[in-house]
């Protein structure tokens, strides 16, 4: 199997890193094309695939070409490569806003499109996807792309009306991670302990507390209960967070970006 990427920024790198670190398929299988000679030289150091400017020679060589642009230059990319592609290749978009429909008036109603949300913690294989194929793909051709994402995380076959919650919830959700991570980290930092350490503290209490929420199978709010002693410690940070209205900036952050994902 080859595999494409039309750009080769933060996501693509992320799923590249994830593709090679699993051994999915060996370096020379996957080529990625960037429009700068910067990132096109940085490409090939980093990953040693194939790395070209150009498009077409991407969209002629790969069975799964992934479209890893922003949304504003799909359009030319697609009307650059659609001769190009291969007759049967499956086209993998991870943009926000541009529907199946919306790829089968450029690419034609035969062509086998997929709609996809990743997120960059792919780079570290602990990825969350959320797959919508159209109508096009076979079970097997299902199978390929599910094994592509799952090879740097975890998957879900999504209604594509689902998938503009997902980037509020999956897509974009590691930068509100990376937000209160550093935001613990700097109070750490405020109270005198070391930043690299602090970093460590924050990052692995997040990273245990998720696995509990995927392995226990209990209600946030029950874990949640059994960190707060009565009249203890966490009861008075639990207060200060509700007081500041924690919950309600955080939904109404997820409702923005799923939104914004809506109207592009
Ligand atoms: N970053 C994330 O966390 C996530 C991103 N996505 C989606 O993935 C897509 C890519 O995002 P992201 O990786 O963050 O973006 P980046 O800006 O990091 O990367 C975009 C890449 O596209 C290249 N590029 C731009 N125009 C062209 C062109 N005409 N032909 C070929 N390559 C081109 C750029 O090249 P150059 O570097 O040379 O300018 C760059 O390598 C977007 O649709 C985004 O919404 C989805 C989920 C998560
Ligand atoms: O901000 C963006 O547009 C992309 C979509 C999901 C994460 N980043």
């Amino acid at each position: 199997m080859k595999i494409g990427f039309i750009g080769c920024g933060n996501m693509a790198g992320a799923m590249i890193g994830g593709i090679l670190r699993k051994k999915l398929v060996a370096p020379d299988q996957i080529i990625a094309t960037a429009k700068t000679r910067n990132s096109i030289e940085r490409a090939k150091k980093e990953y040693s695939i194939g790395v070209t400017p150009d498009n077409r020679e991407a969209a002629s060589f790969a069975d799964v070409l992934v479209l890893a642009v922003k949304p504003v230059y799909m359009e030319e990319v697609l009307d650059e490569i659609a001769d190009a592609l291969k007759p049967d290749s499956i086209v993998v978009s991870l943009a926000p806003g541009k529907t199946l429909d919306w790829f089968a008036k450029k690419l034609g109603p035969d062509r086998k499109i997929v709609r996809t949300m990743p997120n960059t913690p792919a780079l570290v294989g602990e990825g969350m996807t959320a797959i919508c194929p159209n109508g096009n793909l076979s079970e097997e051709d299902i199978q390929l792309v599910e094994n592509i994402f799952q090879s740097f995380g975890k998957t879900e076959i999504t209604a594509e009306s689902m998938i503009d919650v997902v980037t509020g919830i999956s897509g974009s959700s590691p930068a509100y991670v990376f937000l209160f991570i550093e935001a613990m980290a700097d109070a750490a930092v405020l109270k005198g302990m070391p930043r690299k350490q602090a970093y460590v503290f924050a990052s692995q209490a997040v990273l245990g507390s998720a696995k509990m929420v995927l392995e226990t199978g209990k209600h946030p709010g029950e874990l949640k209960d059994m960190v707060c002693s009565p009249a203890g410690t966490t009861i008075e940070a639990v207060k200060v967070l509700e007081e500041k209205g924690f919950r309600g900036a955080v939904m109404d952050a997820v409702s923005a970006c799923v939104d914004k994902g809506r109207g592009i």
